[in-house]
């Protein structure tokens, strides 16, 4: 069993992750180490960087016992046994592969950290999600520095999901080792593993060949995605025709070859993963010469910007087209529930739309800080924007306002007082619910015009 393991990238999945190797392993020191210091501080105090339920506790447990987080890059790296790059790989904004290419500097930079302050042989573990072929890549890198020590890569994608990453790793459905087929190879995989098995079933382990793993990262992210398109999809169907994208979603999900998961009609997918994982696809489809099957992904991505641009339509034509000088409340900015990350939410566009029509916006979410939605709408955080009020009361925010766009499924908002809402805002009260969170029935019966992703505006079926 490895007794030292170091985590490169301290952000949404190296933090989660290792706090749980950690925990289950308490005979193994873990360290968690980034170039950002104000996440490391955050690591180390009582407000975690990451809002995730159940994490805190997790952590508490294990820091200072054996999880440990520093920006003493070089050195912890220059002690681990396993060293676990988790570090982001963004969607490039420059160059070849401009708007779809994955970024892989900063999991360049770290191979290179390590072939130079590497005392001893490692195993590079990618956590990243990055292309099909990067361990070769790695490979190329660390050779190239000419270290006398040996590397053996793996990759070990990762398939929390924010918002649940606590349940997720503590009951996955799979753990997913690659490696190489050598005996260097499977020794180290085999010492990946060790980590896991203590709390994971060894038939939930499962390892395949370096490619076969790194291509079924991108795959998985793309298959979800796909079936949220699909689904919002009909849900523009269902809204011509007044079938119900619920009852559509509940009667084809029973069918056990579909399955029941991933079928919620929504304003769109966000997050930092599903746009930038399939364009990472499209990417190297084109570059493997497989054009055909590049469309066929793009348009999983193209179908989510319509659907974003779908909804905000919906309210300019709900409103007679003008919003101007008029408030709306937002209720909800992060990417989904229980997160605090707002990476590609559909809040953003949405937003970012409804400013360019000139709406006044009064925004409200439980967990985003008021700098980070500035930040995301473009605008400087230090400067009031009287277009764009943050509110810290969902009742404050909705006072003389002319409509509600619910854009994160968060709970609370469904057990809001919406007759006192109603009285609050001015009539025609519209609420246009991005998540189908709302009770229809009951909304409609206090008086709010109601619109609801995949239903026509006189449906109120299901509840
Ligand atoms: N966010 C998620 O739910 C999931 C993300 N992933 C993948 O995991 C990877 C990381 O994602 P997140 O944790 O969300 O990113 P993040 O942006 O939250 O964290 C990455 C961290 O790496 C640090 N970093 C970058 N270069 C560094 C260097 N050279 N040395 C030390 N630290 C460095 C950054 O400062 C940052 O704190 C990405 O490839 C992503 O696609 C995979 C599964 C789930
Ligand atoms: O690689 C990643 O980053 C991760 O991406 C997703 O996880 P995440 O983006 O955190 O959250 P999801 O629950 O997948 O939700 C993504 C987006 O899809 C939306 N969604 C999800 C499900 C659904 O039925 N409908 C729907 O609109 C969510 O609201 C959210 O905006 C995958 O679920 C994880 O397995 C994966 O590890």
């Amino acid at each position: 069993m490895p007794k030292k393991v170091c985590c490169i990238g301290a952000g949404y999945v190296g933090g989660p992750t290792m706090a749980v190797i950690a925990q289950k392993n308490p005979d193994v020191k873990v360290t968690v180490v980034d170039i950002n210091e104000d996440r490391i501080q955050g690591w180390n105090s009582e407000e975690l960087p990451v809002f995730e339920p159940g994490l805190l506790e997790v952590v508490k447990e294990a820091r200072g016992r054996n999880l440990f987080f520093t920006t003493a890059v070089e050195a912890t790296i220059a002690e681990a046994d396993i060293i676990f790059v988790s570090v982001n790989t963004p969607t490039k904004e420059f160059g070849v592969g401009k708007g779809s290419a994955a970024n892989l500097m900063y999991v360049e930079k770290c191979a290179r950290t390590i072939a130079r302050v590497a005392q001893s042989n490692k195993i590079i573990v990618e956590k990243s999600t990055v292309p099909v072929r990067t361990a070769e890549f790695l490979k190329q890198i660390l050779h190239a520095e000419g270290s006398k020590h040996q590397f053996e890569i793996v990759s070990n994608p990762e398939f929390l999901a924010e918002g649940t990453a606590i349940v997720d790793l503590n009951n996955p459905d799979r753990v997913l080792i690659g490696g190489d087929q050598t005996s260097e190879g499977k020794a180290a995989v085999a010492s990946v593993s060790s980590l896991y098995e203590a709390w994971v079933p060894k038939d939930r382990i499962l390892t395949t060949n370096l490619w076969s793993s790194e291509l079924s990262k991108l795959t998985a992210n793309a298959f979800l995605a796909q079936r949220i398109s699909s689904i919002n999809s009909i849900s523009a169907l269902c809204e011509r025709t007044d079938a119900d994208v619920e009852e559509v979603g509940r009667a084809i999900g029973m069918d056990s070859r579909i399955g029941s998961k991933f079928l919620r009609s929504s304003v769109g997918f966000g997050g930092s993963c599903f746009q930038k994982d399939i364009l990472n696809l499209v990417y190297l489809c084109d570059f493997f010469g497989l054009p055909e099957v590049a469309d066929y992904w793009r348009k999983v991505v193209e179908m989510n910007n319509y659907q974003k641009r779908r909804f905000v339509r919906r309210i300019m034509s709900a409103m007679f087209n003008t919003v101007s000088g008029r408030n709306l409340a937002i209720f909800g900015f992060a990417f989904k529930k229980d997160t605090n990350d707002t990476r590609e939410s559909p809040a953003i566009s949405v937003c970012r739309d409804l400013l360019d029509e000139q709406a006044v916006l009064r925004i409200y979410d439980p967990r985003v800080k008021k700098a980070q939605i500035y930040r995301d709408l473009g605008l400087d955080p230090s400067i009031e924007d009287p277009r764009v009020q943050i509110m810290s009361d969902p009742y404050q925010a909705v006072q003389a306002c002319d409509a509600i766009a619910v854009l994160t499924e968060w709970d609370e908002f469904a057990e809001l007082d919406y007759e006192r809402i109603f009285d609050a805002m001015r009539k025609p009260a519209h609420i246009f619910d991005g998540r189908n969170l709302l009770k229809p029935k009951k909304l409609k019966k206090i008086g709010f015009s109601l619109h609801s992703i995949g239903k026509g505006d006189s449906a109120t079926s299901l509840r």
